[in-house]
């Protein structure tokens, strides 16, 4: 298919390309057609997105590179959106040898008319989507495939260090929505603001939620990670985002009070842990190796200001230990 063969009624370019607009995609696996099967499902993610490393990094801390295949779709056209070009990812779909990210929604449904966006989950045998919402992407990859898991992999069973523990699961929920709306998509609001107020408005918003989160880390039980001595699918959700922060937000989008690195040494020493972790607790390097800050700069830079220019700094791209 050419890009010629798109007439969609809206443009997909939006202002905005990477803001957490509600996603159109909402199927749960395990469910009456969607069951919890290897080799079924496809994750269609892309490297500069927050939305999908918070799928990837979900897969790997959970061991499910072998149930569930991922694909990067690597490009994005201002007009006709995300497509498969060959340089970092295939050329084509590997499943279907299509071009377009779009030509998987319209086989999805005919219909579809919304933003085609990734995180995109895939079901080969219904050859339809199952959720393009990375916060149900990340529910399902925490335990829906369990039973085909070792039990020491499985979410029951890994008490304290589950990822979403019972007792603390109204605690992750409420952070992570206050976190979502004035961090995670609160840099969204800042980078593409259209009016001063606005730009005023969600910057006061951010900062004041970081300092919260710094004082989050300095209370008994909240460190070394945001909610004690494992990881827990908060810090997942602010870890994409603020990996992102020093190296892209701060300049591009002008979300340019203070600095990770410079202002929030608790942050800080969060991030880094993160980030250089190589041992079990991030099975192996989940976050470093599943960061790529030269392809997170140039997107970042190409979807901003537009003429792709790339920021030189910061340098290192994240502080040694
Ligand atoms: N709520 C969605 C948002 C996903 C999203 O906005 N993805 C961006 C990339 S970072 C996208 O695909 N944008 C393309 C577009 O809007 O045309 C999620 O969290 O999965």
């Amino acid at each position: 298919m050419t890009a010629s063969k798109f007439h969609s009624s809206q443009p997909l370019h939006s202002k905005n390309p990477c803001g957490g607009m509600p996603s159109k995609f909402r199927n749960t696996i395990p469910s009456e057609h969607f069951p919890a099967e290897k080799d079924r499902y496809v994750l269609y993610v892309n490297a500069v997105c927050p939305w999908a490393h918070r799928a990837v990094i979900a897969l790997a801390l959970k061991g499910l590179g072998d149930v569930i295949q991922v694909v990067e779709v690597d490009a994005r056209d201002p007009i006709h959106g995300w497509y498969f070009s060959g340089h970092r990812g295939p050329e084509s779909d590997p499943i279907y040898g299509v071009r377009w990210l779009k030509e998987l929604y319209l086989k999805a449904n005919p219909s579809y008319t919304g933003r085609i966006t990734i995180p995109v989950l895939w079901d080969k045998q219904r050859g339809t989507i199952v959720n393009n919402e990375s916060a149900d992407i990340i529910r399902i990859f925490i335990s829906a495939f369990d039973q085909l898991l070792p039990p020491e992999r499985r979410e029951a069973n890994k008490g304290p260090a589950a990822l979403i523990p019972d007792h603390l699961q109204s605690e992750i929920d409420k952070l992570n929505s206050w976190v979502y709306d004035t961090v995670n998509n609160g840099v969204y609001k800042i980078g593409f603001a259209t009016s001063q107020a606005a730009y005023d408005e969600h910057i006061t918003r951010l900062f004041h939620s970081l300092d919260r989160l710094e004082n989050h880390l300095s209370e008994q039980g909240q460190h070394p990670y945001l909610f004690g001595q494992h990881i827990t699918e908060a810090d997942i959700r602010l870890y994409t985002t603020l990996i992102r922060f020093d190296v892209a937000y701060y300049a591009l989008f002008k979300c340019n009070i203070k600095m990770i690195r410079m202002d929030y040494p608790r942050l800080h020493a969060w991030l880094r842990r993160l980030y250089w972790d190589e041992g079990p607790e991030t099975a192996g390097g989940a976050f470093k190796k599943s960061t790529q800050f030269e392809v997170i700069k140039r997107g970042y830079a190409s979807v901003t200001v537009g003429n792709g220019v790339v920021p030189a700094g910061p340098l290192p791209h994240i502080m040694p230990l």
